[in-house]
Parts: C-alpha cells; structure tokens; sequence
C-alpha cells in the first residue's frame, strides 16, 4: 500500500503524462493516444523519436535544418537530433536510456518545458532558432488562406507549409525586414512592402516586432500631421494588426482549453482528495486501534520481558550463590578429607605403635598368667587341703549349730507362754483404759455442759463486776501529781503530804497557820512517778463495762500545763507512753477479739475539742469546718455530736 505523498506523485504523473498527450494530440495530427494512456503507451509510441523531431519541426520549422536530413531508420539518432535542439535551447533534457527503459517522467517534463518555453515566447525563440538555422523547402498544402484558430490549433501553431509563404523571405530576410529605423515605412518601395506581405516573414516575425511596426506606422504619421499614409503602407498596417488580432486569439483559445483541462483536473482532484480523504480517516481509525493494540502488547511484552529478565537475574544470583556455596563446600571436604587423612594417618601409626605395645604387653601377661596359672595351682591344691580342713570344722560347727537351735527352741517356747501372760494382762489394761475413757467422756460431758452455762455465768459475772463498780463509785475522781519540768524549782512544791487513801495535803506558804494547809480526798492519788500503764490500770475496769451496755465518760480536768494530755493521750508514740485514749481503744480490741467467737462488737470514735464554747472535729482535714453542735437524744444519758468524723 503506497503513502498519500506516493499516491499524490502518482496521480501528478499521470496528469503531467496527460498534459503532454493532449499538448502532443493538438499538435501532431497522427497523435492519436488517449488522455489516460499509460507511460507505456506514451513510451511506445515516442522510442523512435520521430514524434520528438516532427514536434521540434513543427514548433521551429527548420530547426533540424542541417542536423536533421530526414527521419533516420535508427531511432537513437532521431531522439540525439531532439535532444540536441532541447539541450541549444537551454531545457531539461533526458536520457535515451530513460525514453528506453527508465522513467517516463523526465521525458514528460522536457515536453511540457517545450511547451511552455514556446507558449511564453509566442514563437519569438522558435524564430530565432529558425534564423539561425537554414530554411529547409517544405511540401505545399492543399489550403490556402487564412486558418481558423482552431484549424491552427490542431496544426500546430506556425504553418511551415503555407503556400503564401516565400521560402526566400524566411529567416535571416524576414529578420531584417522588422528592423527598420523610424521614418523608414512610409518610405518603403511598394514593392518590398508586397514582398513583405507575400512572404511569411508576418507569420515568422515575433509579436513585439509586430508592434514595433505598428508604432512605428503611426508615429510616423503623427509626426507628418497630415495623416497621409501611403495606400501600401495602410496594407501593411492592416495585415500586421489581422496577424496580431490572430495571434490574440490562438491565445484566447489556447487559455480557454487550459481552463477546461484544469477545470476537468480540478474536479478529478477534487473526487480523488475526497477518496484520499475517506482512505486516509478510516486508515487513521484503524491506526488508532492498531496502535493501541500494539501498545498494549508492547506494555505487557514489556512487563514480561522484565519479569522473565529479573527472574533470569535472580536465578543466576541463586545460582552463583549455590555454586559459591557449593565451591565452598567442595573446599571444606577437601580441607576436612586432608585433616582426616592426616588424622587417619597419626591414627594408623598410634594403632600400630599400641598394637606393638600391646603385643609385648600381652607376651609378658601372657608369662604372667602362666605363671598365675602355675601359682594358682599350686593355691588350689592349697585351698582344697585347706577346705578339707575346714569342712571338717564345719561340721564341728553345724554340731554345735544344732545344738544351740534345740536350746533356743526350749527358749522360744518359755517365751510363748510369757506373752500368753502378757496378753492376758494387755486384756486387763485395755478394759481398765477403757472404763477410765468412758469416765473422762463423762467429765468431758459436764464441762461441755459448763462450757454451756459459761454465758450465762459471764453475765452473771459481768454483772456482779458491774456491781462492783457501781459499789465503787458512779463518778470517781482520781488526782495526778505531774512532776516538775526540767528548769523548775524542786523545792517549792506546794503538795506537802500524800496519803494512802487518796489525801493530798497542800500548803499555802502565803497564809499561816492553820490557812496555810488544805487538806483533799480523792478516789485514789497518782504520784509523780506513777507510770501511766498504773494510771490506766485504775481506769481499765471502768472501760470495759462499756462492753456490757453502760456509758462511760472519763475526761481530765486541770490548768495548763498540769497534764491533762500527758494523761489521756501521752507524750509518744511508744507502746509505754500510751495515754488513757490509746490503751483503752487497744483494750476493746483486745477484748472483742478474744470474745470474737460469741460476740460482735461495733467500735465508732469521734474526737472533738470544746475550746472557748466551740465544738471542733479534730478528725476532719476540712480547715473550714462548720460549726459543730451538740444535741441530746432520747436515749438515756445522750448526747451526740452528729456531724462530726
Ligand atoms: N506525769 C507526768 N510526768 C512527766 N511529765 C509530765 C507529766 N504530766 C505532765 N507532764 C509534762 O508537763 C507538761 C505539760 O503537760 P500537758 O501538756 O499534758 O499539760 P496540759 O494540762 O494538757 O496543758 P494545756 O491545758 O495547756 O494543754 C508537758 O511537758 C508534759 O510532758
């Protein structure tokens, strides 16, 4: 399939072949080829070269004057004829070869370059090539007179055989006919202007000669003002002006036929674009999808490419790798095959160094035990003697054996009957045990039925301690003397006697007398050196009623400094400086631990301070406390601080 740019040359070809066939068909009356004829066709019928010379002839008549003597038989020397007045005139030209054999296109050109070198100069070169060639006598023609345009146009453009046509005015005469100088026409003899006239030399001469005349005629008669012209020169002029006026229109015709054939070209270009047009848009479509295609197959031929690519790379790294590993291998075996063999060697050297060894060492075992052998034979005849002897104090012994057997016989029998004995006494014992077990259950009994009553006889003991207390006292009021500080004086103590009952003597040394003593009685009088586990013990009894039910207060009374909270709560953290509070917090615990088995016990503690008529919570961390009160309840001796901790 040709490209569009091929097809186009194709198709410029065939219209430039089809353009030197109609140029060629208007020309020579024999041409006969079709329009659409083939470069073949136009081959065929131009190799002789004939055609070629007649066209030269017929464009220039005598323009093969000298070289050309008649269409030679050998068409060779035909077309060199043609080429020669191709090359004279400056036109492309061809090879007799390309005419032969090659492209038809030179040949084509070279034609329409004729063709339009002689149109362009309206036979103004051909003339000149005429002159300078000799006229050659041509045949006369059967038709005299004026041609028709059209008759001119299948004739060809100039008539070389015109009968009105003086073969002795042609050329060089016809030439120099046209070169006068001003003022020279009206001069003319008459009868070289029928010379003129007569001859072709009108036909031959170029068109600006032909103007020349006609300017030179009337410019001639401008500048005589009177307008006379001669009668022969009026001729002139006239036949002059009808051969312009016939040039103008062979002209004329010759456009009109070159815009028919381009109209006609047009329109075939036209249909023929439009079929291009049609080829070239489907072409494109099934590009597009060919294209995609392709594209598509290179993508996944690529991706292939590169996985089958990178899948070679990784075996062939694989495979070094193996055969690294494998070379490797093969170097330990052979390291390991020669430390063997080494080893092996030392081995089959140390064997047979040992085997040696052993072989002298088993020689001399093997004296050895010969002479063991001989020694033990001689130590068995020995033994045998020996244990002959033996055996004989043997059976002394087994005598004696048996002997000892009948006596220990006797003996086991006597011990028979002893632990018959002691069997019958274990018999008495056990029925003693067991009448002293069943005495025990029954003790056991009446202290499980004590154990019982052991409630009930700790109620009644609680409430006679209870009593006790209350025998005691309800409010008991007990004084302790705290000693003097560090840096106070020793010896101004105003307690002067402390007695046995709970009297306490003070003096008063600012009044005399019988003033100066004041004598008070308490519960009991706690010295200076009672330690405060003594002051509790006193208390202790009090505290624990609070476990049968009674409400107890115990508080401390006294100026400061005196030792209220030395007493209640202590100077320390130690076991020994436990106040009244600690220990009998401590006790209550102790005590419901102990009776855990029987009774629950609930302990609740609240800590509260009356300083200057307030009530503060001193287990709470609120600094901005409210303020607490305290409120009476309707059970017996109650009084309660709700909201405190
Ligand atoms: N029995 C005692 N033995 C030794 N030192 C004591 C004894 N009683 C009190 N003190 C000491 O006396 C000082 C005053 O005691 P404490 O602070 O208990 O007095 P207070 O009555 O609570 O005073 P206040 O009313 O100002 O609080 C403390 O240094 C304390 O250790």
């Amino acid at each position: 399939m040709g490209t569009f740019g091929g097809q186009f040359e194709d198709f410029h070809a065939d219209d430039r072949r089809a353009e030197v066939i109609d140029w060629l068909g208007g020309l020579l009356p024999e041409f006969d080829l079709p329009l659409d004829s083939s470069d073949e066709e136009l081959r065929e019928y131009l190799i002789d070269g004939t055609a070629l010379c007649y066209t030269a002839d017929k464009l220039m008549p005598g323009v093969l004057e000298g070289v050309w003597g008649g269409y030679a038989s050998d068409h060779r020397s035909n077309v060199k004829k043609f080429l020669s007045v191709i090359a004279e005139m400056g036109l492309p030209g061809f090879s007799v070869k390309d005419l032969e054999e090659g492209s038809m296109s030179s040949i084509v050109e070279c034609l329409l370059a004729l063709r339009d070198n002689v149109s362009a100069g309206l036979g103004e070169n051909m003339s000149n090539y005429a002159a300078k060639t000799p006229s050659r006598p041509v045949a006369p023609v059967s038709t005299p007179g004026r041609r028709s345009p059209g008759e001119d146009r299948r004739r060809g453009l100039w008539d070389a055989k015109s009968p009105q046509r003086s073969p002795l005015l042609s050329g060089q005469k016809a030439n120099e006919v046209f070169q006068f100088k001003r003022g020279q026409y009206t001069d003319l003899p008459a009868a070289k202007i029928s010379e003129m006239i007569q001859s072709n030399s009108l036909d031959n001469a170029p068109t600006q000669s032909l103007l020349r005349v006609v300017n030179g005629i009337l410019d001639e008669s401008i500048e005589r003002k009177r307008g006379e012209i001669p009668h022969r020169v009026v001729y002139l002029l006239r036949n002059v002006v009808q051969e312009i006026e016939h040039r103008i229109s062979i002209q004329a015709e010759h456009i009109r036929n070159q815009n028919s054939i381009i109209k006609t070209r047009e329109d075939k270009y036209r249909s023929k674009i439009k079929a291009l047009e049609t080829l070239v848009n489907g072409t494109n479509e099934e590009n597009e999808m060919a294209i995609n295609r392709l594209e598509l197959v290179k993508v996944v031929e690529k991706s292939k490419i590169d996985e089958r690519r990178k899948i070679g790379e990784q075996d062939m790294v694989r495979l070094m790798r193996e055969k690294e590993n494998a070379e490797n291998t093969v170097t330990n075996l052979q390291q390991e095959i020669q430390v063997m063999s080494r080893m092996f060697e030392e081995y089959r050297e140390q064997m047979e160094e040992k085997t040696s060894q052993m072989e002298e060492h088993l020689t001399l075992r093997a004296k050895e035990a010969e002479f063991l052998l001989t020694q033990s034979k001689k130590r068995v005849e020995e033994v045998e003697t020996a244990s002959e002897l033996q055996s004989q104090l043997w059976s002394k012994k087994a005598n004696t054996f048996r002997s000892f057997m009948d006596n220990q016989k006797l003996s086991i029998k006597d011990i028979r009957i002893s632990s018959q004995s002691i069997k019958q006494e274990m018999f008495a014992l056990q029925m003693k045990w067991r009448d002293e077990i069943s005495n025990i259950g029954l003790d056991l009994k009446g202290l499980v039925d004590a154990a019982e009553n052991y409630h009930g006889v700790l109620a009644e003991n609680q409430k006679l301690f209870n009593e006790v207390q209350e025998l005691k006292g309800n409010i008991r009021v007990y004084c302790r003397v705290r000693p003097f500080l560090p840096g106070q004086d020793g010896k101004s103590t105003a307690v002067d006697y402390i007695g046995e009952n709970g009297e306490i003597l003070i003096s008063n040394p600012s009044k005399q007398g019988k003033d100066g003593y004041r004598m008070f009685k308490f519960n009991k009088i706690f010295n200076t050196h009672v330690s405060q586990a003594e002051v509790f013990s006193d208390i202790q009894p009090l505290i624990r009623s609070v476990l049968d039910g009674f409400n107890v207060c115990i508080f401390a009374y006294g100026q400061t400094g005196s030792g209220k909270t030395y007493t209640m709560s202590g100077p320390g953290k130690s076991k020994e400086d436990w106040g009244v509070n600690y220990r009998a917090l401590n006790d209550l615990f102790d005590i419901s631990l102990k009776r855990r088995n029987t009774f629950s016990y609930e302990v609740e503690v609240q800590m509260v301070e009356i300083y200057n008529e307030q009530v503060r919570d001193l287990l709470s961390n609120d600094i901005a406390q409210k303020r607490l009160g305290i409120w009476s309840t309707s059970q017996p001796n109650g009084l309660v601080v709700p909201d405190a901790s």
